[in-house]
């Protein structure tokens, strides 16, 4: 972890974060050379550990013992026009599962020993009997349907973002060793192509998928309602934080801060499907190398997840055609990078063996 990236300005500023350690990848790089394993014979595992050695601040990589995730639940305006195959109120029920830990990513973090965090930025609901903690940083009930008006006002912008901020200072502060994102709202996928499109410059038709599954009439209408929102916004598109105030939502600014804020401190994040990574490349939008300190999960299903990793230069450790969300793709990578940081920290260099 370094302290080398303090953001002390207003939100609003877009500061560039400096890269991991280059003498403890250089490091870690020898280390890995050295090791009583064939040249290559780790393949991409061996460039995962000398990765996350450099973000861990150590050429021989701390265990992962700490692994955080922190899922951002929220519902969107546009749910309410025929963009999702599922109605708004699974959003509410979903984020009552993973409180009581019987979501798809809560047995994934239970087999991989991750921390959840479920987090209320604007969920349509008042999650009767969910504990305070969960709604501490609501900002309001649902966000703009983004093809009619502006997601979030200023103040709720500033609210959500500074959230997203906070919330992974809470995570660092912790302990957390490696950050992960994880997301929960009826229509995000909206929302996240559309982030894509502006960061792009791609027109909706490029970047929209299916999400939860729906058909191609619905496809064809949710891409008309990208392209209104992404048309409506106009050259606010060109500035991150006017794409996040006029296309996102709270749950995806407050995302975005989570991501900014952790690459300024010096923490690792480990990258999920479509929402995690619209929400990554906001991220290096705001704090330009910001993504040196992202890895990819997973390999989502939808298109703009796709165009949006190859702009970060990241490629998945997994690809298993999942399009869960909740930050259960990442959640399902984390063994594939223990495995990494194991091979660098345990195996004897070939030095001692051949000494031996
Ligand atoms: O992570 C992904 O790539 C992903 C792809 C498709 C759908 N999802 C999940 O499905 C919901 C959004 O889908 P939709 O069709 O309602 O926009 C939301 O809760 C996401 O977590 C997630
Ligand atoms: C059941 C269900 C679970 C989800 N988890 C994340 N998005 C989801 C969407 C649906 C519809």
């Amino acid at each position: 972890m370094s302290t080398e990236n303090p953001r002390t300005e207003s939100p609003r500023t877009v500061t560039p974060v400096a890269p991991p350690s280059a003498e403890i990848r250089q490091q870690a790089t020898e280390r890995l050379a050295g090791l009583a394993t064939p040249p290559g014979a780790l393949g991409r595992l061996g460039d995962i550990a000398v990765w996350f050695a450099a973000a861990n601040g150590n050429a021989v990589p701390e265990q992962l013992t700490n692994v955080r995730l922190a899922i951002f639940a929220g519902d969107h305006g546009v749910a309410q026009h025929g963009v999702s195959a599922f109605p708004a109120s699974i959003t509410p029920a979903m984020v009552q599962m993973f409180l009581a830990g019987k979501a798809g990513v809560s047995a994934l973090a239970r087999a991989h020993d991750v921390h959840v965090r479920v987090l209320d930025l604007c969920v349509d609901d008042d999650l009767a009997g969910a504990p305070a903690e969960v709604q501490k940083f609501k900002v309001r009930r649902s966000t703009g349907a983004i093809h009619l008006t502006d997601a979030l006002t200023e103040d709720e912008f500033e609210a959500a973002y500074t959230a997203g901020r906070t919330v992974a200072a809470e995570e660092i502060a912790a302990g957390a060793q490696l950050l992960l994102s994880g997301d929960m709202g009826i229509g995000n996928t909206t929302p996240a192509a559309a982030m894509i499109a502006s960061a792009l410059g791609l027109p909706a038709a490029e970047v929209t998928g299916r999400g939860t599954g729906i058909d191609d009439t619905a496809l064809a209408h949710k891409i008309g309602v990208i392209q209104t929102a992404l048309d409506r916004a106009g050259d606010r598109k060109d500035d991150p934080f006017e794409t996040l105030k006029a296309l996102s939502s709270a749950d995806l600014a407050a995302t975005t801060g989570y991501m900014v804020a952790a690459a300024e401190a010096g923490v690792p994040v480990l990258l999920d499907g479509l929402m995690s990574v619209a929400c990554a490349l906001t991220a290096d939008r705001i704090a330009p190398g910001a993504s040196a300190w992202f890895l990819a999960g997973h390999r989502s299903t939808e298109p703009g997840q796709a165009m949006a990793l190859e702009k970060l230069g990241l490629t998945p450790l997994v690809d298993l055609g999942m399009r869960l969300g909740e930050g259960s793709g990442a959640v399902a990578a984390v063994p594939v990078l223990r495995s990494a940081v194991a091979l660098l920290r345990e195996v004897a260099l070939l030095s001692e063996v051949m000494g031996a």
